[in-house]
């Protein structure tokens, strides 16, 4: 890899295992932090070459490819997506989504009109917004906020990953490290697994370190790191994000057609 790298990653602490030791395995990227939705943005605009972007942009976007093999994604509770409500899904009328999240807005959207078959009015909550004084049935949150969010004035949190796990029996994949066409990672592309595997061993170490700036508790966020995110792209994650594509689709929330997975240089991973 001759130039720089432009490098942009979530800042939540389910992204810390794959970002942490990046800079090690690949020293010539230039890595920036981001919330999911201005990511996705920024690699639209060509302001970043890789981006850890919320799938439905990577759906949504311009012929991206995508690193194989690892993702964020849950199978079945992610703890970090949640919709507190104050009503049970088939009565909500209207819902705030949380402006950081794409993929957990059209995946909110699915299940209140594929699944409860209601078609709420939907608001932005403006990404520095409090959550507590909102006047609409349901709010989405996502991040490390969801974790620590109470809401009490909110009678139900139902948390989305298993909500798409229940209904539909498979994995939810909600964000991946896309590629802009015409951007060849060549070495890099390694790194990205090499970086994973690393992260991933230092789980415990990462909770511990940032459990208290998150005021949440180390043991909880080991468990959330090594046992409730799921840093693998495999079949069915595939699969998964297949079904989600076409659920999007169909209504309107990503263009239709082929699934679109396009990895970047498999060749370059060996097979997982
Ligand atoms: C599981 C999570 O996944 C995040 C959710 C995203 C979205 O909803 O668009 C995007 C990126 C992910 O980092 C989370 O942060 O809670």
């Amino acid at each position: 890899m001759a130039t720089t790298l432009r490098v942009g990653a979530v800042n939540y602490l389910n992204t810390k295992p794959l970002v942490e030791r990046l800079p090690e395995f690949a020293p010539r990227i230039d890595l920036s932090f981001a919330l999911p939705s201005r990511l996705a943005d920024q690699l639209a605009r060509g302001d970043i070459d890789v981006g850890l972007i919320p799938v439905v942009e990577y759906f949504r976007g311009p012929g991206y490819s995508f690193v194989p093999g690892i993702a964020i994604g849950s199978r079945g509770p992610v703890l970090s997506v949640t919709l507190f409500s104050r009503v049970p899904w088939a009565d909500v009328r209207s819902v705030s989504l949380d402006e950081g999240s794409r993929t957990s807005a059209a995946l909110t959207q699915i299940l209140l009109r594929k699944r409860y078959g209601v078609r709420p009015r939907v608001e932005p909550l403006p990404i520095d917004a409090p959550a507590d004084d909102l006047t609409t049935d349901a709010v989405l949150l996502i991040g490390d906020r969801a974790m620590r969010a109470c809401l009490p004035g909110y009678r139900f949190a139902y948390d989305l990953g298993a909500e798409w796990a229940d209904w539909t029996g498979l994995p939810f994949v909600y964000a991946l490290w896309a590629v802009r066409p015409g951007v060849d990672l060549g070495d890099a592309g390694a790194a990205f697994h090499a970086a994973k595997e690393a992260g991933l061993a230092a789980a415990g170490a990462i909770a511990q370190r940032e459990a208290a700036g998150l005021g949440l508790d180390p043991g909880f966020c080991r468990r959330y790191l090594e046992t409730v995110i799921r840093y693998d792209l495999g079949p069915r994650e595939l699969a998964g994000m297949a079904k989600f594509h076409d659920l999007a689709a169909e209504l309107g929330l990503a263009p239709k057609g082929a699934t679109g997975v396009r990895q970047h240089r498999p060749d370059l991973v060996e097979s997982r």
